[in-house]
């Protein structure tokens, strides 16, 4: 992470600069994951809510559990597009279909095939969209993305509501760790050397967005999922 760029977010606790004339603040890259600050503006992300409610009203959101011991996760879980990331007692796996409906997972919007287009740097489509909705207090524990099968292929995220702070490392669990925060708006991208790097969400700051009525953050991920 460059320490010379004023909107280096830096460690967690800092305070993102703001530029005070309604302009993002700049891209940054921390640990080789490039994010765009505000890649949305506040009109993108309340018409990407509105397709968001819509998914869910037709693809509910569920609480996956960790394969073998079953402990669900604090966070639940929906897919846009032909594939779905789950995970269940049999394992973590990409699936056309909802656990619980059994329905085809709802198809991938435009505004979210235009940012992967935007941000990829990647010549096919995504095939899923996992959408994680953090109530607040919930996190997701440090973990690489590997169910996919092209790693060349980046995991481009978006996020809305409530703030949170991301952990990123490297390519190793015990690597070491640095932390940032992702507001509503901020795109993400993990792509090359940081495409398979540990990464979680230590935490949702309550209050930080008025996007979503009752708290809480969402998290979108595209991701390209078979070998082209
Ligand atoms: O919520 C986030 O920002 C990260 C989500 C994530 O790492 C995942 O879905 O694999
Ligand atoms: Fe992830």
């Amino acid at each position: 992470m460059s320490g010379s760029n004023p909107n280096d977010p830096g460690a967690g606790a800092a305070p993102r600069l703001a530029l005070g004339d309604g302009r993002p603040a700049a891209p940054f890259s921390c640990l080789g994951a490039e994010v765009r600050p505000g890649h949305l503006d506040a009109a993108a992300q309340r018409a990407l809510l509105a397709i968001l409610r819509e998914a869910v009203a037709d693809a509910p959101l569920f609480t996956p559990v960790m394969p073998r011991t079953g402990q669900p996760f604090s966070v639940r879980m929906t897919n846009l597009g032909p594939l779905g990331w789950v995970s269940d007692r049999d394992g973590y796996r990409y699936q056309p279909t909802h656990p619980e409906t059994g329905r085809p997972w709802p198809a991938l919007p435009s505004a979210l095939l235009e940012a992967w287009a935007a941000l990829g740097g990647y010549a096919h489509p995504p095939e899923a969209c996992l959408v994680n909705w953090y109530a607040p207090g919930a996190r997701m524990g440090l973990h690489q993305d590997r169910d996919e099968q092209d790693f060349d292929a980046p995991v481009v995220s978006l996020s809305l509501g409530d703030s949170a702070l991301f952990r990123i490392g490297g390519i190793k669990r015990r690597d070491p760790t640095r932390s940032f925060r992702l507001h509503s708006g901020d795109a993400m991208t993990l792509a090359g050397d940081a495409r398979l790097a540990f990464h979680g969400v230590d935490r949702v700051l309550p209050g930080t967005s008025d996007l979503l009525p009752q708290g809480g953050r969402l998290n979108l991920t595209l991701r390209r999922v078979t070998r082209p």
